[in-house]
């Protein structure tokens, strides 16, 4: 599973990034600070209760793009620091609108020690062809030589539908820190045809879509970054194993069963069920008011006790009552 050898292409060899990566959530407090006390545990929460060693930060589900470029600093810091000799691999999301923004946060990956950089295409004023995007990228990775660089495809959400394919074409001639890209689209054509047309250089090819992790198995997929694996990194593994047994009826029972109940669920109620934690950033603040928030977060409640690992179902009863609050009052008023 994952077991693809270790790259030697790049310009500072480190070691390859594979299996799964969590994209970690942000933990705010009620009034919308980052709570950085509970980091420390995040990281041991992932590590000996998920299993999970790597790390993807202020990513989509870190909700990044949402944060000043001072707090992006800050929680890239606290996670560094709170993963030393923890946790296998910290990479930093670093993609911004502003080339400048991006490329300080990129630098400051590098001083304060994390082992790569992520950076999704610029989704406003967009690139418009491949070598437009490359010419980003390259600007930014190149204020982090030292560091593995990782392209964050996902176009659904910046709107640059430039196939990955043709932008990996050459991309190490751009950008020798090109070390993988991580897909969170469904075009598994388009995925597997990255794949394929790089097996010499041995990339990471990290994917996306939680739910459809199976099938980018079978392309050929060497990790997976996601939301889900905060808390289902446990049954993944249970996945990615019977694939490696070939056991692909019972891979498929986990795909199905434990993956396609949470489809579609973005990084607001995940958030939520880990309310410990702390509510979702603007744009989704509050997030008890966005009532399929709640309603979700209620039946991952129900469906993923897990989610909480110090509390018991009784204790976390009442406080899906309060989140799920506004969903019963409008049932029963609008029956
Ligand atoms: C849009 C988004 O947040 N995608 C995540 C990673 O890229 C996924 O991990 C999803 O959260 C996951 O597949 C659940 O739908
Ligand atoms: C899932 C993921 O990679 C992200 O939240 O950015």
């Amino acid at each position: 599973m994952f077991s693809r050898p270790t790259s030697n292409s790049m310009a500072s060899p480190k070691k390859k990034l594979q299996g799964l990566v969590a994209a970690t959530i942000t933990p705010m407090t009620e009034n919308g600070e980052i709570n950085f006390s509970v980091i420390g545990q995040y990281v041991d929460y992932l590590v000996k209760e998920q299993g999970v060693k790597n790390i993807f930060v202020n990513g989509t589900t870190g909700e990044g793009l949402s944060l000043s470029v001072s707090e992006r600093r800050r929680v890239a810091e606290e996670w560094v620091t709170k993963g030393k000799d923890k946790l296998d691999q910290v990479v930093i999301h670093v993609g911004a609108l502003s080339l400048k923004e991006s490329q300080e946060l990129a630098q400051h990956a590098a001083e304060i020690g994390a082992d790569g950089i992520a950076v999704i295409a610029p989704f406003f004023l967009k690139p418009w062809t491949k070598d437009v995007l490359i010419n980003f990228l390259k600007e930014v990775a190149a204020a982090a030589p030292a560091l593995p660089f990782y392209y964050y495809h996902i176009p659904a959400l910046t709107g640059v539908k430039i196939r990955a394919e043709e932008l990996l074409d050459g991309i190490q001639d751009k950008i020798p820190t090109f070390q993988g890209l991580k897909f969170s689209d469904t075009d598994l054509l388009d995925f597997g045809q990255c794949v394929d047309q790089h097996r010499q250089q041995q990339f990471a090819f990290l994917f996306g879509v939680d739910e459809q992790l199976l099938s980018a198995l079978v392309m050929g997929a060497t990790g997976a970054v996601g939301s889900t694996y905060n808390y289902l990194g446990k049954k993944t593994s249970q996945m990615l194993e019977a694939f490696e047994r070939k056991d692909f009826s019972l891979a498929l029972n986990y795909q199905v069963n434990v993956f396609f109940p949470s489809h579609g669920l973005f990084s607001f109620p995940i958030k939520d069920s880990f309310s410990s934690l702390s509510p979702a950033f603007l744009p989704y603040l509050p997030s008890l008011k966005l009532p399929s928030a709640s309603f979700f977060t209620f039946l991952l409640f129900l469906s993923f006790p897990c989610l909480k690992p110090k509390l018991s179902p009784l204790s976390v009863f009442p406080t899906c009552l309060i989140r799920t609050g506004p969903i019963w009052i409008w049932l029963f008023s609008s029956s």
